[in-house]
């Protein structure tokens, strides 16, 4: 696993969406191989989006033959409510890119029968190939999607019931008033996250450092679920300087160093492919 450190959110965002471009230009999707996405919601991603927005409209990157998957979606919230996931994506980035509808997946939290809705999700994933790249944010407790403390780590798509921390940190999206925050969402599981073929995490804040503490220096473990990545061959946690507070300085000192050296290695002409580099150093991915 790689951690790169970056001054501030912009930059977190700038390299995340260089890399991200990179990816899928690299890839040449096309409609018979379709470059499928898994994609979070939450503040951390909106820079993400707005810059993949940026390059679609410079011209730099096309959604035509990507397929994406939404890791989650709350339960009850009409589809058309500004804090439904649906929203959420299709405010920050599918209506202003070139994504056919029908490319788009997003969980079903109105479906009738949910467990069928998950499972239906699943198989819809697999039969698109797998994810090719699973893009994910956190919560301050160290969730993935919405794998709560505790979840299993094989879990698949499945309803969730939110933890009172999530909640709280939700509220913020529902005027502050938590009655009005769904406790119930559906979520890929840990293992469908996991299952990607490459995995980036972004963690950004403060309010997240113990978090990524968790995630980095200690093992994996069912209470901070995004911990599980150390057990992906290929996959990257994407930081600020904040979110470094409760991380010792020499892991710091450790990523920050793995980071120039791989620089030197790839020269900086090839920076923008950020640590994917065509022909012998790597063939893709973050092997670490
Ligand atoms: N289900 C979502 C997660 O997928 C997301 O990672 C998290 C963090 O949101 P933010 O980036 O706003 O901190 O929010 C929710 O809990």
């Amino acid at each position: 696993m790689r951690l790169i450190i970056r001054d501030d959110t912009e930059q977190v965002a700038e390299y995340m969406a260089s890399y991200i471009r990179a990816r899928i230009n690299q890839f040449a999707p096309t409609a018979d191989r379709p470059f499928v996405m898994g994609l979070p919601t939450g503040s951390s991603p909106v820079p993400v989006y707005r810059k993949l927005v940026e390059y679609h409209r410079a011209g730099t990157l096309s959604f035509k033959h990507v397929v994406t998957f939404n890791m989650d979606e709350y339960v009850g919230l009409p589809r058309d409510h500004p804090e439904s996931y649906h929203s959420f994506m299709w405010h920050h980035l599918f209506r202003h890119v070139d994504i056919p509808p029908s490319q788009v997946n997003i969980l079903d939290g109105n479906a009738k029968d949910l467990n069928q809705e998950c499972q239906a999700y699943e198989e819809k994933i697999k039969a698109a190939g797998g994810i090719e790249f699973f893009l994910g944010g956190i919560g301050p407790d160290g969730h993935i999607a919405f794998n709560e403390p505790g979840s299993s780590l094989a879990s698949r798509t499945r309803p969730k019931t939110l933890a009172y921390e999530t909640i709280l940190a939700n509220a913020r999206f529902f005027g502050g008033d938590i009655s009005k925050v769904p406790k119930l969402a559906l979520t890929v599981g840990v293992g469908t996250v996991m299952d990607a073929r490459e995995v980036a995490v972004i963690i950004t804040g403060q309010h997240k450092a113990i978090a990524l503490a968790k995630c980095i220096e200690e093992g994996v473990n069912h209470m901070w679920t995004v911990s599980a990545i150390q057990t992906h061959p290929s996959a990257v946690v994407v930081c600020d300087e904040d979110a470094t507070a409760e991380l010792h300085v020499k892991t710091v000192k450790y990523f920050k160093s793995i980071e120039k050296v791989h620089e030197e290695l790839v020269g900086k002409e090839n920076m923008d492919l950020q640590g994917r580099v065509h022909g012998s150093i790597r063939r893709g991915g973050y092997e670490e």
